[in-house]
């Protein structure tokens, strides 16, 4: 969290650059070297997804080398959406910190608290899902529950309880960007924690309805990621220099508290 906190303020961003490295693995390896050394300046965190490196033989490797080859003084997220009961998750934490070296993961809630816990470690982040940035025809996470609420309500819940009971960590959201008033219910629920935000871009979300819905009234609180959006881009560092100075601009003019 402290390293999250410096970096944000030493760089006056609320970016995130998704790293989802496409294309055989000497592009990716390229690319990401490309996107990572272009994208720094503007970065308050990188979040690399751990499917697209999964996917590819040396994949392990290859998140590995690309870790090490971020800044340190910038917070890595390893988005794993890792979900499963304590003793598995206990190994997922294994390799997420010890393997890969990340500061942060993205943890899936929905097999309870106990999924979360093994990876709530001194000084780690956790980000756990409370509403996605998907359109799912059939999903859960709008479902009412019979207590009153919804699934993905009491996902932020958690979340929150979670953050207040293990003070050595801490526990952040995953809200996705594409519903702006989800964005707003879930800051209403969980009024200080950090949320990470994917959806912007590629997913169409919309940046400015967003800030409104999430920033905290000191213009933080949020983790704007776009994976595709600066991968894809001819110029990856302008492309994020863009995105954090829009960011900013919003952030100025809603919480002057802020500028
Ligand atoms: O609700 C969620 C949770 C995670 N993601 C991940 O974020 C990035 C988004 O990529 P874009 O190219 O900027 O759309 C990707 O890694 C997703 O798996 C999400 O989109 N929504």
């Amino acid at each position: 969290m402290q390293k999250l906190l410096t970096r944000v303020e030493t760089v006056n961003s609320l970016l995130c650059v998704g790293l989802d490295p496409t294309g055989d693995d000497a592009q990716a390896t390229q690319r990401l070297r490309e996107v990572i050394a272009e994208t720094a300046p503007y970065a308050a965190a990188f979040k690399p997804n751990l499917a697209f490196f999964l996917s590819r033989e040396n994949g392990v490797a290859m998140l590995r080398d690309t870790v090490r080859s971020i800044p340190q003084d910038i917070p890595v997220i390893l988005d794993g959406k890792f979900g499963d009961i304590a003793n598995t998750a206990e190994q997922y934490a294994r390799f997420a910190y010890d393997i890969v070296g990340a500061d942060a993961v993205t943890v899936n809630p929905y097999m309870g608290d106990d999924t979360i816990r093994p990876f709530a470690r001194p000084g780690k982040m956790v980000f756990s899902l409370a509403k996605t940035s998907n359109k799912p025809l059939h999903g859960l996470q709008d479902a009412a529950m019979t207590r009153g609420g919804s699934i993905s309500d009491w996902a932020a819940r958690l979340a929150r309880l979670m953050d207040e009971e293990l003070t050595e960590s801490t526990i952040g959201l995953v809200v996705g960007a594409t519903e702006p008033a989800a964005v707003a219910k879930v800051r209403a629920a969980c009024p200080e924690q950090w949320f990470l935000v994917p959806g912007i871009g590629a997913q169409g979300g919309d940046l400015a309805a967003t800030l409104r819905a999430g920033l905290r009234a000191d213009g933080s609180g949020l983790l704007i990621n776009s994976s595709r959006g600066i991968w894809q881009a001819k110029d990856a560092g302008a492309a994020a220099r863009e995105l954090q100075e829009q960011i900013n601009e919003f952030r100025a003019v809603t919480s002057p508290t802020h500028a």
